[in-house]
């Protein structure tokens, strides 16, 4: 029977568009020469095989990913309310995930900072931000099959004259992705993202900019129901010589900046999540106790910001949600700004090092 393609704009559940559970796989990369014995070891094909049910689940996100992508990409304006922009892009998500509690959904907030803001600026309620057309746009956004995220983000910017800022941090991006592998060190990896984003000059308004890779973010090891896991990938030289593993994912990012290459905490914060490594802490306060029951149901240790309870009903929660984080239960994600006037632009991937190969996970015929 024929299977049905996907509507525009989109509605239908990506499991419905593959009924037998198996989802497309990301593109797929062999290891870098001494690890070739991998791509034909019966050892480690046995050993994927046993993972299949993991990997088709974050292969499922991952469709969802690409589908919400290219519909959100096709209708975006400038003009927009930011606000607008968000809820449409995470009510498509719901909808071709099929949202269920904490089993299937969207795995943190949508990310739209825009300019010299780098990352972790969402909208908050009532924020009245219009999408301009002379605005650089990271659109970052999760979504999870049974706490296996996807990570990915790319950049829109109207005016063309942001296009090779764009393509830095996209080349800077993919250079990353290569040199990923299995004992690969997380600081070689940043080195080869420099050299490459550092290549760049643009040239924006009639003043010329060397293209500078943000120092102070990074990648970072993604586990499960836990976007920010122990690893992070650096985007300069200098970094940590740990190595990447067998069965880890990544979340490969990079930010190309014209200003700084430097990001502070600034502006209001929106995005928060749960420390992962903190038990059970007693509370008294009723109000804060009361707002982490609402925490642990709806996100556990997933990313959330204050929309996200808004649409749950909770109401005046700004204090008790001051007292979770001065007790170090939840830790608040500020937006991460470069100076003010500078341009910031980000592609992000995730991966994952099979043992037989390395697999893109969030590629799509877009990015
Ligand atoms: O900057 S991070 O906190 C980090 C980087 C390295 C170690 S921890 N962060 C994890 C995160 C934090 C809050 C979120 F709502 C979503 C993700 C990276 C990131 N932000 C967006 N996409 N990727
Ligand atoms: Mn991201
Ligand atoms: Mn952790
Ligand atoms: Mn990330």
């Amino acid at each position: 029977k024929e299977l049905p393609q996907q509507t525009d704009p989109p509605s239908i559940p990506v499991i419905e568009l593959f009924p037998s559970g198996e989802f497309p796989e990301g593109e797929i990369q062999q290891y870098k020469d001494d690890n070739l014995w991998r791509t034909t070891s019966e050892e480690k094909r046995e050993l994927e095989r046993l993972e299949k049910p993991i990997y088709d689940s974050v292969r499922q996100a991952a469709e969802v990913h690409r589908q919400v992508r290219k519909y959100i990409k096709g209708i975006l304006k400038p003009g927009m309310l930011m606000t607008d922009l968000c809820e449409t892009l995470e009510n498509t998500v719901r909808k071709l995930i099929s949202e269920n509690g904490l089993q299937a959904g969207i795995a943190f907030p949508t990310g739209c900072s825009l300019n010299w803001v780098a990352a972790h600026w969402t909208p908050n309620t009532g924020d009245k931000t219009v999408l301009q057309y002379d605005d650089v746009m990271k659109l970052d956004f999760g979504t999870h099959i049974d706490g296996y995220i996807v990570d990915s983000a790319f950049t829109v910017a109207f005016n063309p004259m942001f296009d090779s800022l764009l393509e830095a941090s996209r080349e800077a991006t993919n250079t990353g992705v290569k040199e990923s592998g299995i004992d690969v060190r997380l600081c070689d990896v940043g080195a080869a993202i420099q050299e490459v984003m550092e290549s760049y000059e643009v040239e924006i308004n009639g003043k010329v900019f060397p293209v500078k890779s943000i120092r102070n973010l990074n990648g970072h090891s993604i586990c499960r129901y836990h976007v920010h896991a122990e690893k992070s990938v650096p985007i300069v030289k200098g970094g940590e010589q740990t190595k990447m593993e067998e069965g880890e994912f990544f979340a490969i990012e990079t930010f190309a900046s014209t200003g700084k290459g430097y990001v502070r905490e600034d502006l209001e914060c929106s995005h928060y999540m749960k420390n992962f490594d903190v038990g059970h802490i007693p509370l008294r306060l009723p109000r804060a106790k009361q707002l982490l029951a609402t925490i642990n149901k709806n996100f556990s240790t997933l990313a959330f910001c204050r929309r996200y309870l808004d649409r749950l009903g909770e109401t005046k929660y700004l204090m008790a949600l001051k007292n979770l984080c001065d007790a170090g239960i939840v830790q608040p994600c500020p937006p991460l700004c470069d100076i003010k006037g500078s341009w910031v632009s980000q592609f992000e991937h995730t991966i994952l090092l099979r043992p037989t190969c390395k697999e893109v996970i969030s590629r799509g015929d877009d990015y």
